[in-house]
């Protein structure tokens, strides 16, 4: 049984501040092909390796002419030949050979054989109508830069300035070790008596791969200290970051957070919000390791917490959270058993006591329903439940709602940054 009397408690602020502090990530850098780079982040900038267009190209579908004969407005062109006097030209295409202005094909009549044309307007100027060399793009040009993601439009750019492929940032490999004795596979023929499906590996999965990392799953680790070490080990010397799963509480056979300290640094051992209270951070041979808790909901949310920041670090992007101001439409419910609220309270056996109080700020995370209003305004109403219900679930966002008396208490109308899951 562990001592629990040394527990790290910071926020959860000063958590990713000690994680983000204590990675000395050397970025990877992968030249990847542009038809296979979309969602990637460009490393380095790039640049143009062509001028483009390389000539005198013509903006519409036109008719090209000579500058020289519309000096004076509108010549008689009715002894004009096709190929001596004018020609087609069409948008996007090379200005033929020895002309320099264009006419859109609307401002002119073409004789039914299209050998012979009439003019109804004059061009303004000499290369009307026309793109000059380089108008889109010269060579060395900068045409995406570092840090920008790769959508399909930045691709389509970097092509056209006949690149094909660029050099991004190497995905973060993430490797998750879900551990418990209790914990058996998704899709075995029965779940056997007293044992719990393991399905975080598919949160982390999900989560990891639309953040643009690689995803390393690691087998079931049995609530075994030497199991754990192993596995943690293992994983720090093959991934980028480690999140380490469950085990993280007070329980007899609860070991993460003592392996952790044993094989590494302990930056945080519980939060500052409920759920989610007991993620912690280390660092085992130069790796950060996330420790989430083993309940599904709040496993969910706080890898946004802690393992998003690191991989946005890796990929070159701002670990700070995102967050939008929304109307809220009610108050939050009152603050449930998480708030760690206690104000002398006298407590039942089964009752956990709050472990943020003297002054310690708590945060208790509720869900939100953030929706456009017909006005076009962000609103935001709590959803109500117990965190991890069916109705939570589908909350796409988040707000830290601090607890206690003196706490702010946002009320309906208010203005508050909610953060988007
Ligand atoms: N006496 C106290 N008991 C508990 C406290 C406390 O402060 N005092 N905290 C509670 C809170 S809050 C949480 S959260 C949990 C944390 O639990 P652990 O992180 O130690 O996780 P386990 O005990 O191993 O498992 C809890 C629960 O989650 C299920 N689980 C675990 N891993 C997975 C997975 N990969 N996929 C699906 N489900 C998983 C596991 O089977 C258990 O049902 O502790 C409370 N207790
Ligand atoms: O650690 Mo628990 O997730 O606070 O609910």
């Amino acid at each position: 049984m562990r001592d629990h009397s040394n527990h790290i408690q910071i926020s959860r602020e000063e958590t990713v501040a000690g994680l983000l502090e204590a990675c000395h990530f050397t970025p990877r850098i992968e030249m990847v092909r542009l038809d296979q780079a979309f969602g990637r982040v460009l490393a380095k900038d790039v640049t143009a390796r062509c001028t483009m267009p390389n000539v005198l190209t013509c903006r519409m579908d036109s008719i090209a002419v000579r500058w020289a004969d519309f000096e004076n407005g509108i010549p008689d062109t009715s002894s004009w030949v096709r190929g001596r006097n004018w020609q087609f030209a069409n948008t996007g295409t090379a200005m033929p050979e020895g002309f320099d202005t264009a006419i859109v094909i609307e401002h002119v009549s073409v004789s039914a054989d299209e050998q012979h044309v009439k003019v109804h307007a004059a061009p303004s100027a000499q290369f009307a109508g026309t793109s000059a060399v380089g108008s889109k793009m010269k060579r060395g040009d900068i045409l995406a830069q570092a840090g920008d993601t790769i959508t399909p439009d930045v691709a389509a750019r970097i092509a056209s300035g006949n690149i094909a492929s660029v050099a991004a940032y190497a995905k973060p490999r993430i490797a998750f070790i879900p551990t418990g004795n209790e914990l058996v596979p998704a899709g075995s023929a029965e779940v056997p008596l007293g044992k719990n499906v393991e399905s975080n590996s598919l949160v982390v999965r999900g989560k990891v791969e639309a953040w643009g990392g690689e995803f390393m799953p690691f087998d079931i680790v049995p609530d075994n200290p030497q199991l754990i070490i192993e596995a943690v080990k293992s994983a720090c010397a093959c991934a980028d970051i480690v999140v380490l799963n469950a085990g993280s509480s007070k329980g007899s056979e609860d070991w993460s957070v003592e392996q952790l300290e044993e094989i590494g640094t302990i930056i945080c051992h519980q939060t500052n919000h409920g759920p989610g209270h007991h993620s912690s951070a280390a660092v085992v041979d130069g790796t950060p390791v996330v420790g989430i808790s083993g309940p599904p909901f709040g496993a969910s949310f706080t890898l946004g917490f802690y393992l998003l920041p690191l991989m946005n670090l890796f990929l070159g992007q701002s670990p700070e959270p995102r967050k939008i101001p929304v109307r809220l439409t009610k108050a939050f419910p009152a603050a449930g058993p998480m708030s760690g609220y206690s104000a002398g309270k006298v407590y039942a056996g089964e009752e956990r006591p709050p472990e943020a109080v003297d002054g310690t700020q708590f945060f208790s995370v509720r869900m939100l329903d953030v929706n456009l209003t017909d006005e076009g305004a962000l609103e935001a109403t709590p959803v109500p439940g117990r965190p991890g219900s069916a109705a939570t679930l589908s909350a796409n966002a988040l707000f830290m709602l601090e607890s206690g008396l003196n706490a702010p208490k946002p009320e309906a109308g208010d203005i508050i940054w909610a953060e988007l899951r």
